[in-house]
């Protein structure tokens, strides 16, 4: 098997994002100088010249000398001194305005995608509306209404940034959401906050520090020109909008009073506008990748009114499914009444064209239909855990673990491969962090991970795909579920990596009780593997098959007889394909 002699480290097979890593490029560079230097300067000025800066002295309106580089004004204060003491002040009270919003906007953001989605959409909107608002006009009455001073600035500029964050936060939540990872967590009952700190966060990061940098600047520029017009810092208090303000009367006799502010606004402003562009050229595009296929969502399927259906047939298999139906909000059924039973340790194929509603039947099973479908049945159970009534999620992750047909979207990119594999051990089993590696490295060997403790140390994208593939089977056998649904584990991989995932599925049928549901397109891997095998279209299952009927050509739908007629063979016959 290719796959297995590659280790932690090599170049993954199929790429999966990469967060984190932060390439250095002109702009950043310059921009981080830009503001530290002179972050640097101002701070140490704020401490040593406050005397020259404050302090009343003789030298009365002077112009720029050795003595005074920027001359004094009416007071004989230092205008140099007071431009980069006014500038301290200004950085200090931009970066708290730039803390506040950004902490409240994410919060609102992402605590927004984690609602239920009433509550969402009513907070989408609400933010959607402020947005439309400009934060300048919004600080300006802010200001006004709080009064003058220089908390009352921070807060005003802090409230107008916060729609602006907690829109991109939530746009950004909106889009992990629908990753495989987090459709994981959410389906072994990862709680809110683990949900939000440990899988929404970090693979926020990138753009959210871009944002940091936009809300810096903005906020500096909207602080000084409220100062200026005289709604923030007020006399003896000064930052750079305020001198300007106060050198405004002068600005035709004695221009350079505007110089030092002037100068300091656009050398803080532009530093933290090219910090923004350079993060935002250094992000990698593929952070924002997504390839969801199953947006999660905790629909409860729905007991149908089976007055007119046959009473289901008693079945000890520990999957049963009766009448099964899925609709659109609407009422158009997507899936139409489907009913299956999958025995212990039995494999049961599902093949179809794309479009036929296999995906949906297995997410029915596993709570996970997208939004505004729902579904319902006269009998919905996976050992013993009727998913018609309320059911933990503690009971569903143990009854129900997925495959998902795109390892590179499985993990959490911005995590080690061993803190997501032992999640489910430590929220479900309360085992201890290291009990739960124990674990999970027998897992690991089980499917054949050479280096089980170099695999625990990786991030997702260090290994190949088809390493993440049989780390996802591991991650799915620990719950010790009762099902496992592979939806076309094999469809991303390549044939020898495939036919090893295919190997492993065998093995768990063989070596434990778990019944598991396999989705695929391909009825040539299906008749291998499977031990008996629904064919789906529209919605509906038109046959049912065992492997031998399969593999002897024993059928009756035309349709299926379609699919077995596009498989391609190879014939030993001599001359034969000739
Ligand atoms: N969220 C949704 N809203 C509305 N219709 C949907 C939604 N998800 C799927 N469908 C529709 O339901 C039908 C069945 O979809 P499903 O994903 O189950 O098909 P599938 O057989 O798994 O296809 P594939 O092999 O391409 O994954 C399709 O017609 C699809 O367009």
């Amino acid at each position: 098997m290719a796959e297995l002699t590659q280790q932690a480290g090599t170049a993954p097979a199929t790429p999966v994002s990469r967060p984190g890593r932060l390439r250095w490029n002109a702009a950043l560079i310059a921009g981080t100088v830009l503001l530290v230097v002179t972050g640097v300067v101002v701070t140490i000025a704020a401490l040593t010249m406050l005397e020259s800066a404050e302090g009343l002295s003789p030298d009365i309106a002077q112009p720029a000398s050795a003595a005074h580089w920027l001359g004094t004004d009416d007071f004989g204060r230092d205008l140099f001194a007071r431009a980069l003491v006014g500038a301290q002040a200004s950085l200090l009270m931009a970066l708290a305005a730039t803390a506040i919003s950004m902490t409240a906007g994410v919060l609102i953001g992402t605590a927004i995608w984690t609602a239920p989605r009433r509550v969402r959409e009513f907070a989408l909107r609400i933010v959607e509306i402020t947005v439309s608002y400009p934060e300048l006009l919004v600080a300006v009455v802010l200001a006004a209404i709080l009064g003058a001073g220089r908390w009352q600035l921070v807060v005003a500029v802090a409230l107008a940034n916060i729609p602006a964050t907690a829109r991109l936060a939530a746009n950004l939540s909106g889009s992990i959401h629908q990753r495989d990872f987090v459709t994981t967590a959410r389906l072994t009952g990862v709680p809110r906050r683990a949900l939000i700190s440990r899988h929404l966060l970090p693979n926020m990061a990138e753009p959210l520090l871009i944002q940091v940098a936009a809300a810096f600047s903005t906020g500096l520029v909207a602080m000084s020109a409220l100062s200026f017009v005289g709604l923030g810092v007020q006399t003896p208090d000064y930052d750079l909008g305020r001198l300007l303000a106060d050198a405004l009367p002068a600005i035709y006799s004695r221009p350079i009073e505007v110089v030092g502010p002037t100068l300091l606004i656009l050398v803080l402003s532009i530093g933290a506008m090219l910090i923004g562009d350079g993060l935002a050229a250094a992000a990698d595009p593929r952070v924002n990748r997504t390839a969801p296929r199953t947006p999660p969502a905790t629909t409860e399927p729905r007991q149908r009114d089976s007055a007119d259906a046959p009473e289901p047939a008693e079945s000890s298999a520990p999957v049963q499914v009766r009448d099964l139906v899925v609709r659109r909000a609407d009422g158009t059924p997507l899936v139409h009444g489907v009913s299956f039973d999958i025995g212990r340790g039995e494999i049961l194929g599902v093949v179809g064209e794309s479009g036929s509603g296999k995906s949906l039947t297995a997410l029915s099973l596993s709570r996970l239909l997208p939004e505004g479908l729902t579904a319902e049945a006269s009998r919905l159970r996976v050992a013993g855990v009727d998913l018609l009534g309320r059911t933990t999620r503690r009971e569903l992750a143990d009854a129900v673990a997925m495959i998902y047909q795109d390892p590179g979207t499985t993990f959490n990119p911005a995590l080690r491969m061993g803190s997501q594999l032992t999640e489910v051990l430590r929220v479900h089993r309360g085992k201890s962090a290291r009990e739960a590696r124990e674990i999970i490295t027998g897992l690991l060997e089980d499917v054949h991970i050479v280096d089980p403790p170099r695999l625990l140390r990786s991030h997702p994208y260090e290994l190949s795909g088809g390493m993440r593939q049989r780390a996802m089977i591991a991650a799915a056998l620990a719950a010790e579920p009762s099902l496992l649904i592979a939806d076309e584990p094999t469809t991303a991989l390549d044939v020898t990596v495939a036919a090893g995932i295919l190997r492993e599925l065998e093995r768990i049928r063989d070596e434990t009780d778990t019944a598991t549901l396999f989705i695929s397109h391909d009825l040539g891997v299906v008749e291998e593997l499977c031990d008996r095998v629904l064919v789906m279209k529209d919605g509906v299952i038109v046959e049912e098959l065992s492997a031998e009927q399969l593999r002897s050509g024993e059928v009756t739908d035309p349709y299926t007889r379609m699919l077995l007629e596009s498989v391609p063979r190879l014939s030993t016959t001599p001359g034969a394909g000739a």
